[in-house]
This record gives C-alpha cells, structure tokens and sequence, in this order.
C-alpha cells in the first residue's frame, strides 16, 4: 500500500513518545446498524475526547451527518471526518494517513479514535494501516467490532450462494472473520433460543472471535466497547498479539438469564494472534456493487414512497436506501432508512431543524439497475424521480 507523505508540519508536532492513541474499528454489512452504535457510543462517552472517521459507500454522507446530530458537541469534544468513497484506507485512499497524522498530531486532545468503516469494506485494510511505521508510532488498535443485523443472520441472508448471494456472504463472512468482538444487533424481537442459534452461527463462520455482545437498538455498554487492549504495540514484528482480557461476565454461562442480555459479553477463545500481513482482502472492490442516488423535486407522499423502496428492494437486489425526503405531511425533512425491505420514514434529531424542497435516496446494491428503481418510484409514489 503506498502511503502519502506527511506536511512537514504534522511532522514537527508528533511527539511518539506519548502513549500510543487507541483506535476501535467498527464493522459490518450494509444496514447492520454500525452508525446506530456511533451514535450511542458518542452519548455515552461522559469525558471522552473521540474522534471519529465514518466511511460510506455512496456519493452522499449522511452517517456523518447523523452523528453529528447526535453528539450536540459545542466544545469540541468530539470531531468527526467524512470518508465518503467507501474504502477507508485502501490502496488509493489519500485521506486515511494525513487524517490520522493530523490527529496524532492533536494527541493531548484526543483520547480514543473510531473508524466506521463502509458496509462493503473490509477492516483488514485499517488494521494493516495501523501497523505501518508512520502510525503504529501513534496509534495502537484496541479492537475490531463487526455489528450484525441478526435477524437477517437467522433469516439465512448471509448464506453462501450465487450472484449477489454469494457477493453478501463473502463480505459478511470476511468482516466477522477479522473481528475480535462480534455485536448481535437488532435483538429485539429474539428470544433466548433464537440467540443461541445466531451466536453458533456466528461461531461457525468465523472461529477466532473472542467476544459476542448483545445489543439492543445498537446500545452497548461504553466499557465492553472502548478500551478493551485486545492488541498489542507492532512496531517491529508485522503480526499483532492478542492480550489476555477479562470482560465482565465472562464466567457466565451464556444467555442463561435474559436480565444480563443487554451489553453483557463471553469470551469462548483463549489467546491468539495472527498477521495482518497475511490477510487477503479486496484491495478493488468488487465491481458489483453499484450505488446511485435518486432525487425528486415533489412533496412525497411517505406511506406510498415507504412501499415503493420496499417493493424496489424485492424486484431488484437492493441491499440499503438511506437519504432525506420532503413529505407531503412535513416541512422538515424526514429521514428514510431501508435495510433490504424493511423501511423507516421519520424526523430524526439531524433533521429536525433543517428544511427542503428536496428528495435525495441513495441506493446500493448488487447490479442494481437504476433505470428500474427510477420508474418504480416514480410509478407508485405518482411523481417524478430521477
Ligand atoms: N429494530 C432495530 N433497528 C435497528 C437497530 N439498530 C439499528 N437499527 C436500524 O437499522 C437501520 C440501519 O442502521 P445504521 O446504524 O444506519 O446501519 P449502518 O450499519 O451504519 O448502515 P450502513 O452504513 O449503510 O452500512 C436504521 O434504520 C436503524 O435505526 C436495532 O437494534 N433494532
């Protein structure tokens, strides 16, 4: 991976001596509920200094936008960067290594950083960043946290097939292989079998996670999510060790009391390592997976828009819809969140004082055709998007 060069400034004010920054990344497929958790985790960071990078997949940046809501932050305490290409730290990412240097830089102000990266991309790419010289010198990964929608897990979503079936089950199966906690989110309506069920699943796909944690509306306990030292400093070797760790509960039998159920967390795994240099990951992404952007001028009708983009995901493989739109009902502009078909249309805190004229959808999915999203719209809303 070739890393830019750093302006000769940031390099005058990096002082590596200081304990290295601990860095979480937050993975997960499309839709599972990564920047739900952000948003959670900022609320709760009472003194926290955080800085958070967030990546999506699509032209628009509406997670950042969503956080920023959120962390209603007049002093500066928590600072987020929009990566919006999709592939944080990639090959030809130029933003990943000045941004970081530029936080090292700040480093008296900054106690944790987080990066969300896009749902289809994998965390190799971070981890194996971090571990370059420019900055393992600042930075030590404390964890990787891949988030699961799952119900769709139960639902056999994620399952090994053709076409895009296939693509979904590789990207899944490649996040939660390289995470070290693994997030049941969206529990809401499982009972204690079902989750049982989903943590074998999540067992047998991917072996070496050290943690399942369960969340309820993305909601995790800031301890079981920040500062967890799962890594050690890599400064010489390009392997990184796993320290051992006592979570809270960890002697629990798991699921044995549904009252634990929120936030507790198991550990099945003793100690182990292994180099991120040795991980294959996607350095392109795979060239099936398409987003665009569909926009409308007209007030829309939000029962009839919440049908069309439910009917457009069972007619085309659309995976997620998010964006803001214009009601008929509403100034404010409403926050539209499809996650396959289930979809929401609602005022969200980063929308409800801003006002628009228009509809903007993002859509990504796997060879969508955009034509077809287009006209179904258009036809079951009865107006005009393009
Ligand atoms: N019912 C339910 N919905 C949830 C839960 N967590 C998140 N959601 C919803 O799932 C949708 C997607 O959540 P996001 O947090 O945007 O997911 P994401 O992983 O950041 O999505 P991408 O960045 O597009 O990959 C939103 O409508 C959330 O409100 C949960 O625990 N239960």
């Amino acid at each position: 991976m070739s890393l830019p060069s750093s302006p000769p400034n940031l390099q005058l004010n990096l002082q590596p001596n200081l304990q290295p920054i601990p860095v979480t990344i937050v993975t997960g497929f499309l839709g599972a509920g990564k920047t739900t958790l952000l948003r959670s985790l900022v609320q709760r960071r009472q003194a926290r200094r955080l800085a958070l990078l967030i990546n999506e997949f699509g032209e628009a940046t509406i997670d950042g936008d969503l956080v920023r809501a959120t962390s209603g932050d007049a002093g500066g305490q928590v600072r987020i960067h929009d990566f919006s290409h999709g592939l944080i730290a990639y090959g030809d990412d130029e933003h990943f290594v000045p941004t970081m240097l530029a936080l090292a830089a700040r480093r008296a102000q900054v106690d944790h950083v987080l990066i969300e990266t896009s749902g289809l991309a994998l965390p190799t790419a971070v981890m194996e960043s971090l571990q370059t010289p420019a900055l393992a010198a600042h930075f030590i990964l404390d964890a990787t946290l891949a988030v699961v929608d799952t119900p769709l897990l139960l639902d056999n979503r994620f399952r090994r097939g053709s076409g895009a079936d296939g693509a979904v089950a590789d990207m899944f199966e490649r996040q939660l292989e390289y995470a070290d906690v693994v997030v049941l989110n969206k529990i809401d309506d499982l009972n204690e079998d079902l989750l049982l069920d989903a943590e074998h699943r999540v067992r047998a796909c991917a072996p070496n996670v050290r943690f399942l944690e369960l969340a309820y509306k993305a909601q995790l306990d800031i301890r079981l999510a920040l500062g967890l030292r799962l890594h050690q400093p890599t400064l010489q070797a390009h392997q990184h060790t796993y320290t051992h760790v006592r979570m809270p509960g960890a002697e629990a039998s798991v699921l044995s009391d549904q009252g634990r159920l929120n936030g507790h967390a198991h550990s099945g795994l003793g100690a182990h390592s292994h180099g991120v240099a040795t991980h294959r990951h996607f350095h392109e992404q795979d060239p099936g997976w398409l987003s665009f952007t569909l926009r409308s001028q007209s007030p829309q009708p939000a029962d009839k828009l919440r049908q069309a983009i439910a009917e457009a995901a069972r007619s085309e493989p659309i995976l997620r819809t998010k964006g803001f739109v214009r009601t008929l009902e509403g100034k404010r502009p409403q926050l539209v969140q499809g996650v396959r078909t289930r979809v929401t249309i609602n005022t969200d805190a980063a929308n409800e004082n801003a006002e628009t004229d228009k509809s903007e959808l993002v859509f990504i999915g796997y060879h969508p055709s955009r034509s077809k999203v287009a006209a179904l719209l258009s036809e079951l809303t009865g107006t005009h998007w393009k």
